[in-house]
Formats: structure tokens, sequence, C-alpha cells
């Protein structure tokens, strides 16, 4: 990467705090030797008797659930949750992410969390209150974002915009430990000097490093997932779904505008602890039901690739998976 250590430091968000004392490391081209391919999901959901989701028990076998949501597990194909009202499904999320964020807190002194754009932010809403926003140790939280769209920061497109006003800014989370991609660079330029970020982060263990891959290993990553099947800004047919580097990308050519985004790839968002795929509405149903059903599509569809390191769960409303 051309960028000096100097130029590094001046890149970074005017409300940021640089960290002046990292050193570069060199980058991962040593690490990244293969992509894995991984499965598509395929999951059994068990019903009781009192479901009132539109699943059909003959595709799914049951088994007991939370008072909120149908919940189903199979061994390495993640965990399924189907609320009845987005409402449950904000109220349980924030209680899986608090869980977490005690967890990694008290393991490793930090909480390392990736965000997406889209509805997922929303969905966030219920940490900014009690008893989350006075229980949950804030101090210990590092943010990111897996893909962002090239444009200032301050634009209705920018995914550190929709996340400051519907999250970030209602949460005691420090300004420094918040981790926007630089909106002031060429896209190619500003992908690299996030790339070169998460290396130092690494390196003085705020990020937490696969011992699988050598890649970033995010404590928790946080996922939404469009009617096409898209996650992050990786889309059905682009190259870049099946990129083994660089681990942040960008690319002009996005089918959802806008067309310039800058995008983690599937080796480092596949090192993830934890993924939280959280899909909400009718308009998803289809790429659900591909994902975790009987579905078929001609194309793999991109979030057919999330398979996390460590555990995966979905977080459903009933429209989302009306057709499982
Ligand atoms: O920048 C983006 O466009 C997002 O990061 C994108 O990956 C988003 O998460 C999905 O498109 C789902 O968005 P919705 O939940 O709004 O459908």
């Amino acid at each position: 990467m051309a960028f000096s250590s100097c130029t590094f430091t001046a890149t970074l968000r005017t409300p940021l705090t640089p960290l002046p004392s990292l050193r570069r490391s060199p980058p991962h081209t040593t690490l990244i030797s293969q992509f894995i391919v991984t499965k598509p999901l395929r999951c059994s959901l068990r019903l009781n008797s009192s479901s009132t989701i539109g699943v059909n028990p003959k595709k799914f076998e049951c088994k007991a659930s939370s008072s909120m949501a149908e919940t189903t597990t199979e061994k390495g194909k993640g965990k399924v949750q189907v609320f009845d009202t987005e409402d449950e499904l904000a109220v349980s999320l924030a209680k899986y992410i608090a869980d977490l964020s005690d967890k990694y807190s008290k393991e490793r002194g930090f909480f390392t969390v990736v965000l997406s754009g889209g509805s997922l932010i929303k969905s966030l809403r219920k940490l900014a209150e009690p008893p989350y926003i006075d229980s949950v140790d804030w101090k210990k939280w590092y943010v990111f974002w897996v893909d962002e769209r090239v444009v200032p920061t301050h634009h209705e497109d920018s995914n550190y915009k929709l996340a400051l006003d519907g999250f970030l800014s209602k949460v005691p989370i420090r300004s420094g430990q918040i981790f926007a991609i630089y909106d002031g660079l060429l896209a190619k330029d500003a992908a690299d000097v996030y790339e070169t970020y998460l290396e130092q982060l690494v390196e003085i263990t705020i990020i937490d490093i696969s011992e699988a891959t050598g890649l970033p290993k995010f404590d928790l990553m946080l996922l939404g997932m469009g009617p096409d099947g898209h996650v992050a800004s990786l889309f059905p047919g682009h190259p870049l779904v099946q990129a083994t580097k660089p681990l942040v990308a960008f690319l002009k050519d996005s089918p959802k505008p806008p067309l310039r985004r800058i995008t983690f790839t599937f080796p480092v968002i596949n090192s993830s602890a934890n993924i939280a795929l959280v899909v909400a509405g009718a308009s998803k149903a289809d790429a659900v039901n591909v994902a975790l059903g009987n579905g078929q599509s001609s194309d793999l569809l991109p979030v057919q690739m999330v398979s996390p390191e460590g555990e995966l769960t979905w977080f459903l409303d009933k429209e989302a998976a009306s057709k499982l």
C-alpha cells in the first residue's frame, strides 16, 4: 500500500483519535493463501403446535423455543430465530448483543462490533434504552463497518451517518473507538487505509486474530441482507463474492445505488467469532428460503456464503420467514 505512516494517521476521520504510536504491519498477503468455500446453509426448524408462523412442518423439525421466538439450531449450520414482529426481534437482538458485549469485555477487555447499513441500524434501537443503556460496558466497544458507500459522511447515503444518527449518537461509545471508513480519499485508497487500520488494531490486540485464517477476527458482525441475498456490498454474480483478497475491497458497479462502495470480503467476514444476520420483511422471504429452506436460485446467493468461524445466528421476522 502506498501510504506512509504519516499519511495514514492524517487520513483518519476528524472525530476519531489517531493511534500515533502504531507502526504499520506487513500486509496479510502471506496469510490469505486460499479462500475457504463454504457450503450453503441448511437448517432444521422445529415448531411447536401453537406456532403462528408460516413454516411447513414437513420441511422442518420443531423444538423448544423462547417465549417470543421459534428457535432452531443445527450443528454447524447456525441458529435461526423467527419473531412475530420486528419489535420482538429488536428486543431479542439487544439481549444477544448485550450478552456478547459482557462476555468479550470480560474475556478480552474489548468488544469489537462490525455494523452494516440498511434496516439493521433501526433494529439496534433497544440497546439505547434501559436496561442496556446503563448495563452495557460501552467503553469497551470498538465499532467498524462491513461496508460503506463512497459518499461524504454527512451524505444521506452514508452508512456512517445512518449508524451515527440511529444508534451511535444515543449510546456512550468513545468517539475514538468508532472507526468509520474514511470518505476523503479515492475508494481504493480508502479501502487500503481501512485494511491497514485493521492490521494495526490486530497488532495491538484490540481486534482478535483468527488462529484458523490469521485474519482479523471480530467479536461480532451484524449483517443485514438485501432481497437479492446480498450481504455487505457483495452482490450475486459479482466477482468480489469469490475474492480472497483484499480484505477490504472497493467496487464501482454496485447493482444497488450508489454505484461506488467499499466492502469487507468473505475471508474476513467469515473469520468472525459471531455473525448475526438480521432480516425483516416479506421482500427477503425468497432469499431466506434459498439460504435456509428448499428455495432454488441459479446463482449462489452471497448470504449462502456467510459461515463464520464461530457462531451464526439468524434473526428473522415472520414475514422474512414466511416461505420457509
Ligand atoms: O450499505 C448497504 O447497502 C448495506 O450494508 C447492505 O448490505 C444492507 O445491509 C442490505 O442491503 C440490507 O439492507 P436493508 O435491511 O435496508 O434491506
